[in-house]
């Protein structure tokens, strides 16, 4: 039986396909079930942060795949990732029988937030912390759900780009990592999968503008993962629910990072 963690992290637009996010709270039920395992979800939600920034006539301005955060619009976007998404996931997994409970990067102390860069405003750069809460939530029977929300040392809430919080979250559990997202995996210039990723080909295929934002962000976050963990990384998608079982085994079916040798 594998009892290594596995740490799920879930792309925020699936939160706008209904009967897929059913489906899939579905197959991490049964899979729950079958494996015995700890999993922990991480999620994002930026799809849902860009409609309430619409919403409120703001500027969504993002540099290199990462929101710049003004200090007077985290209060907004919390709201949106801690609360709206965070509470939605919650529904829907305890609408599949997932006894879950939703969680921010600050409780128990799971990651330590710093702010990344001054000219981002309030986004947060996430390292791994103390994860017993998490160990005994799911020791318990609880699915956690985590949004990329944090707070800093002086207690402000930061906006972590929920790839690199899914990272953190890894690290602190030691666990496995699978980053879904609403495309298959990396795509080359083609729109076909690639199906392993070295770091020099990454660079390069971010060189020529090939992977772009949001993706350049996940590509980097994966091999940061890969070398931190020691543990080959996937980018693939949570459209095929029926799918995701063969994956959290260990069956590559998206991109695969490796560890640099
Ligand atoms: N080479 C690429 N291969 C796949 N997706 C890419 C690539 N370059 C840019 N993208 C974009 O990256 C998006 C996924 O990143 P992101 O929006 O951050 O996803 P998520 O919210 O699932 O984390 C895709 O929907 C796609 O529009
Ligand atoms: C700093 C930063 O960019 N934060 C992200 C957090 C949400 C996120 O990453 O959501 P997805 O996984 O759905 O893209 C944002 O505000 O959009």
């Amino acid at each position: 039986m594998n009892q290594v963690p596995l740490v799920i992290k879930l792309g925020g637009a699936v939160l706008s396909c209904g009967e897929t996010l059913g489906k899939l709270f579905g197959a991490i039920s049964a899979y729950q079930q079958q494996a015995q395992r700890p999993l922990v979800l991480v999620h994002g939600g930026g799809y849902l942060v860009d409609d309430l920034m619409a919403k409120l006539q703001l500027e969504t301005v993002k540099k290199e795949g990462l929101r710049v955060t003004p200090p007077e619009q985290i209060p907004y976007i919390a709201g949106a990732l801690a609360g709206t998404a965070n509470k939605l996931l919650q529904g829907q997994a305890q609408k599949a029988g997932v006894a879950a409970v939703g969680l921010s990067l600050a409780d128990g102390g799971l990651c330590k937030v710093t702010m990344l860069d001054p000219e981002l405003g309030a986004v947060g750069k996430a390292a791994p912390g103390d994860c017993s809460l998490v160990s005994q939530i799911m020791q318990a029977g609880y699915l956690p759900i985590v949004s990329s929300i944090g707070l800093d040392s002086q207690g402000q809430l930061m906006n972590v780009n929920a790839d690199q919080a899914a990272v953190a979250v890894a690290a602190a559990l030691d666990g496995e990592l699978v980053l879904l997202s609403d495309v298959s995996g990396v795509l080359d210039g083609k729109g076909h999968l690639i199906c392993d990723l070295t770091e020099p080909e990454a660079e390069a295929l971010i060189a020529q503008a090939v992977i772009t934002d949001g993706m350049v962000v996940k590509v980097r976050a994966a091999f940061e993962a890969a070398n931190a963990l020691g543990r080959s990384i996937e980018v693939a998608t949570w459209r095929y629910p029926d799918k995701l079982a063969a994956l959290f085994d260990g069956h590559s079916i998206g991109t695969k990072f490796s560890p640099q040798a």
